[in-house]
Parts: C-alpha cells; structure tokens; sequence
C-alpha cells in the first residue's frame, strides 16, 4: 500500500494527487496533510509520495504555504529509514519560473534527513523554467505538474511517472 499525502489552496494538487493514484499498480490511500494531528502520522505509511505546491514564492523555508509548513520540521527527526518516499510537485513555470516548484525540494531534504530512500527523481528536458531549487545535480528530485501553463503536459507527465515509480517504488514493496 502506498499513501498519497497532499496538501492543497485551491484544489489542483488534489486533484493531480487523485489522478496519480488510478495510474499506479498498487493499492493507494490518498491522505490530505490537513487531517493529520502529528508528524508521526507519516510513519504508518510504507511507502509514500507526497504531494506539494509552491506559494511562498523565493521563500528560504515554509515554502509551500500550506499543511506541509507546520511538518517540514519535524519529519527531519522522524525514523523513516529505508522507506520509500517520491515527490511531486505543482507549480506554475511561467509566471514563477525563477522559482518554479521550489517547495518540492523542502519536503525532499526533510524525509532525507529522516533516512527515506528518495526516488522519482526526473530529467529536467521538456521543461521551460529559469530556476528551481528542486533541481538536484541536474535533476528534478519528484515530478513537478503545471496545471497554470502547461496542463495539456500533465498526462503523460503522470504516467510516465507512474512507469517510473512502479519500478523503483512499488518493486520495493513486493
Ligand atoms: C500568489 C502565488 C504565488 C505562487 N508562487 C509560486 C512559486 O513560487 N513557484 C511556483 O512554481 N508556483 C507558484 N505559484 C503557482 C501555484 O503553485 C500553482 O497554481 C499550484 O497549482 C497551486 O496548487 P494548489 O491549488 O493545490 O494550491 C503561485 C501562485 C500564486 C497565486
């Protein structure tokens, strides 16, 4: 079982959280961050993709601006060795594109520091932005979606992921 956790403003990382999950070959719980009552809640997953978007824009920490902002600091001292965690970020290239899906990179150094095994990381090519923080030596660190300027992209985008994780996710769990 993988757990889909998302936190959303105005709906749309819900929504690509819903249309993850019929791409997966697995069963899958889907969770809103807002429902949680402590960041231990993350540890009864055992595997997990979480699901954020960026409105602090160029914001050093709490850059989501969502539930996610009252966790980032306490997942670091959570036992997650060896779980698998998968990021997916939305953003919106075009007109935040100096900061295009920044907080993807918060939530990835957080469950790092708390010994996830991070996976999903994708190729930046087929992307127009000038700058994020969530490109790790060359790569995204999870999936970012734009829903604002490209969202003819987000199909394929999900399920060429959902390929992706079901190879380095899901195999994990067998
Ligand atoms: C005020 C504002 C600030 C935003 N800042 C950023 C940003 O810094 N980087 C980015 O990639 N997208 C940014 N966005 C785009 C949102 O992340 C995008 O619309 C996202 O899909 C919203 O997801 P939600 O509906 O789940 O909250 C911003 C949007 C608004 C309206």
């Amino acid at each position: 079982m993988i757990t889909i956790y998302y936190a959303t403003s105005t709906g749309k990382t819900e929504d690509i959280a819903q249309r993850l999950a019929k791409r997966l070959g697995c069963p899958v719980e889907l969770c809103d961050v807002e429902s949680l009552s402590s960041a231990q809640d993350f540890c009864r997953a055992n595997a997990m993709i979480c699901c954020v978007p960026t409105w602090n824009t160029g914001a050093d920490s709490f850059r989501s601006g969502t539930a996610w902002d009252s966790y980032v600091e306490t997942i670091p001292d959570l036992n997650l060795t060896d779980r698998p965690v998968a990021i997916l970020g939305l953003g919106d290239s075009s007109t935040y594109g100096e900061f295009f899906c920044d907080a993807m990179e918060e939530l990835h150094s957080a469950f790092q520091k708390a010994g996830a095994r991070m996976v999903g990381a994708v190729s930046t090519a087929g992307y127009s932005f000038t700058a994020s923080r969530s490109v790790i030596q060359g790569r995204f660190c999870g999936l970012p979606i734009d829903e604002d300027s490209e969202p003819d992209l987000t199909d394929d985008r999900l399920s060429g992921w959902a390929v992706q994780l079901n190879r380095e996710m899901v195999a994990l769990l067998r």
